[in-house]
């Protein structure tokens, strides 16, 4: 197995869609898919019962446990300073940027637990959080298509992995 790379970046930044794309021999894990198979709980389902304190939690535990080429992660792993020092030690930190307007546009109708606290909310998430995803390794435009941006990753797998 090669040093993981975590994928970072805000809501609808286009993590999640990554897998499909990214080179078949690489082992790549989304930490959100796995919440759910683990908990047996859509996501919105466990912030409605548990709150986001406890899928924080869980969150990090799971980040913990994670062993994979790609570990795509949830927009707010940036949370916590430790998940963000754990990646740092482990493996490559890798952010995908987009800015809020577009961020939004891919995100407003879906129905992560957060985007029900409205636009604003998010945008202010989104300028709290803006310095924390800078703090990756690498930045890539999250504006181009999946393809493309799984591509870099590929290549920079083959440098850097
Ligand atoms: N590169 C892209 N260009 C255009 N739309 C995208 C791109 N990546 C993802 N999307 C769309 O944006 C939405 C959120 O994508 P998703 O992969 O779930 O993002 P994330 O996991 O970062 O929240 C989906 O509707 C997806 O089809
Ligand atoms: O930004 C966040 O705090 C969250 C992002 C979501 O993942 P995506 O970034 O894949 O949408 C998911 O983990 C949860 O709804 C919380
Ligand atoms: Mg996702």
């Amino acid at each position: 197995m090669t040093k993981p790379f975590y994928i970072i970046g805000f809501m609808g930044t286009g993590k999640s869609s990554l897998k499909q794309y990214l080179a078949k021999s690489n082992h790549v894990i989304d930490l959100d898919e796995l919440f759910e198979t683990h908990t047996g709980m859509d996501i919105p389902a466990y912030f409605d019962r548990y709150g986001e304190a406890a899928f924080r939690l869980q969150e990090s535990r799971l980040l913990q446990n994670a062993r994979a080429d790609y570990i795509v992660t949830g927009g707010g792993i940036v949370e916590r300073e430790a998940n963000m020092e754990w990646m740092r030690e482990q493996g490559v930190i890798i952010t995908l940027d987009l800015p809020f307007e577009a961020c939004w546009e891919r995100i407003k109708d879906s129905d992560r637990p957060l985007v029900r606290n409205g636009k604003a909310a998010v945008h202010t998430l989104y300028e709290r959080r803006r310095p924390l995803y800078a703090r990756a390794n690498h930045v890539l435009d999250a504006s181009l298509c999946t393809e493309a941006i799984a591509h870099t990753l590929n290549q920079l797998k083959e440098v850097e992995g």
